[in-house]
């Protein structure tokens, strides 16, 4: 016979996980759930969800139970997955105040982004930086970084041109430079750069730690407080590893602009802004306990440079790969793009800025490669903040977390006939052939936390696309039959997604090309 005790305890003891564990809908008001997959006990969806493109799982899960809300459960961790533009808008940004704060990332912590706007909760550190970017990067602030991403756009294709089977490192090249152009001035000499080299460490420990909120440590945070002896986890011993890499990379340029700025010699930066507009402020806001609290110091200019770094080098690198795969998939688009600019520009000099309301037909390509594969396809979550409903559903606080499936809103077939398929023509008004569909919403994110590197994105991808549209003919290589090899892409899972290498052929569209670069 099995003894009494024991078997109680044990029985005690999967009943509290049972109940600790379980998902509740709101008792008081009796509003259920959002509609939710059969999940385990206990773990509840961590097996059924895929490890690789959840995504798309999503969006099935939605059309399965006729729903753009859907309720997931990890370990006891609410997840609400918004599947429709309708949703985001509705609860991300109409009803920003309650769904803005974020879920603690403590890994991102362990590999040395600390003062990280992406990753502050609702507070003042949020406030301070979330206000440094809204003001550094509007539109108007964004145009003094415009020579350097005409210049950096440049230096790509003619990367290109020499060697264009290295056609890949050369926009990993161009990701790197900008930003550091931008958030310190200073400009990269080549693959060798030492800050190059930072860079490349850093990018390397984000995109192969595991997956941003996702990991062991987010779950278990009482892991980033082992020993470094008893690092057990590999990603836990990769991140400390990498750590000292990516302090360097916030405080090895951090500190230069601050010695160029001493001697009158920084350049243009983000980082020589905001140290100037710290000192003018630094008389004033010593006074006042209000100012401050807002009052900016070294180590937020710091975190900020780096979050620039963080947020902005990969998501335009992606960004860009995606636009090479559209292009080799459709030489059609890509002719009538050269033919648009040609007719405005003509072949005597390259597209810049002042060109761009001229180019509709090349925005329209930016809207579509921005579209069809999102390069941020869950987005970053956000939390709950308190106790919600939405179409009737309840949505728990606090433990909550909000996923903005911009996969599913880009793809939405209620919004965009045959989603699937790569026409910028489709935002063309209808009197002028279009469909008149509207631009897509999503990719950028919602509400308070929408990102505020988005102009300056947007004018770094459009700078690459129109000069690469210029020069470059981007074609499908050929199989020893002589046929074309058309891409069959898969994309990475994480924050960033980015399409598996696949194979193209760049080469210049004219004679005079190179002469046109320099
Ligand atoms: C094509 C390039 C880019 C894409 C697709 C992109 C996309 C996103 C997305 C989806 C979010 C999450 C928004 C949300 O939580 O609702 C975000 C946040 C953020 N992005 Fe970007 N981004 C890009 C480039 C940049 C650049 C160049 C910068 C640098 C200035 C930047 C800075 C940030 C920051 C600081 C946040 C965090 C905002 C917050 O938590 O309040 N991003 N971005």
């Amino acid at each position: 016979m099995l003894p009494l005790l024991p078997v109680l305890l044990g029985f005690l003891f999967f009943g509290f996980l049972w109940w600790a564990f379980s998902p509740r809908g709101n008792k008081k008001n009796r509003e259920p759930l959002p509609p939710s997959p059969p999940a385990d006990p206990i773990i509840g969806h961590v097996r059924v969800v895929p490890a690789e493109r959840p995504e798309l799982t999503y969006v099935k899960w939605g059309k399965e139970h006729n729903t753009d809300i859907l309720y997931l459960n990890f370990f006891g961790k609410s997840t609400i997955v918004l599947n429709s533009v309708q949703a985001a808008m509705e609860l991300l940004d109409r009803r920003g105040a309650k769904y803005s704060d974020r879920p603690d990332f403590p890994f991102m912590k362990e590999q040395g982004w600390q003062r990280n706007l992406a990753f502050f909760s609702s507070g003042p550190s949020f406030r301070r930086h979330r206000k440094m970017f809204q003001n550094a990067f509007t539109t108007a602030n964004c145009v003094p970084y415009r020579e350097a991403q005409e210049m950096e756009a440049r230096k790509v294709v003619g990367r290109i041109l020499k060697t264009p089977q290295d056609w890949q490192s050369h926009l990993i090249m161009f990701g790197t430079t900008v930003i550091l152009r931008i958030a310190y001035g200073i400009t990269v000499g080549e693959n060798d750069d030492p800050y190059v080299e930072l860079a490349k460490k850093a990018s390397f420990i984000i995109s192969n730690a595991g997956q941003t909120g996702a990991t062991m440590v987010d779950n278990f945070p009482f892991l980033r407080y082992l020993p470094k002896w008893l690092s057990i986890l590999p990603s836990l011993k990769l991140a400390r590893e990498y750590y000292p890499y990516v302090r360097a990379l916030h405080d090895l340029p951090f500190a230069a602009v601050k010695t160029a700025m001493s001697h009158g010699v920084a350049e243009t930066s983000f980082v020589k802004k905001m140290l100037e507009e710290m000192a003018e402020n630094d008389e004033n806001e010593k006074k006042d306990t209000e100012a401050q609290i807002n009052t900016l110091t070294d180590a937020d200019v710091n975190g900020a440079a780096g979050t620039i770094y963080v947020a902005g080098q990969d998501t335009s690198l992606a960004t860009l790969s995606m636009f090479v795969l559209n292009m080799t998939e459709h030489p059609e688009v890509q002719r009538k793009g050269w033919e648009e600019i040609e007719s405005v520009i003509g072949k005597e000099r390259l597209p810049t800025f002042a060109d761009r309301d001229k180019l509709p037909y090349v925005d329209c390509i930016m809207q579509e490669v921005f579209r069809r594969y999102p390069v941020v396809p869950l987005g970053v979550p956000h939390k709950s903040a308190e106790d919600g409903t939405y179409k009737g559903y309840f949505i728990p606080k606090g433990r909550s977390t909000m996923v903005a499936n911009a996969y599913a809103m880009l793809r939405d077939e209620n919004v965009y006939k045959d989603p699937g398929t790569f026409n910028p023509s489709r935002y063309l008004p209808i009197e002028k052939g279009g469909a008149g569909e509207p631009l897509p919403i999503g990719q950028f994110g919602f509400g308070r936390r929408i990102c505020p590197g988005r102009h300056l994105a947007t004018a770094s991808v459009w700078m690459v696309m129109a000069t690469m549209l210029a020069t470059l003919e981007i074609s499908r290589p050929k199989d020893i039959n002589g046929n074309d090899i058309i891409p069959a892409p898969t994309f990475s899972t994480g924050i960033v997604s980015h399409p598996a290498p696949f194979l193209s052929v760049l080469k210049p569209r004219f004679e005079n090309v190179a002469e046109l670069l320099s």
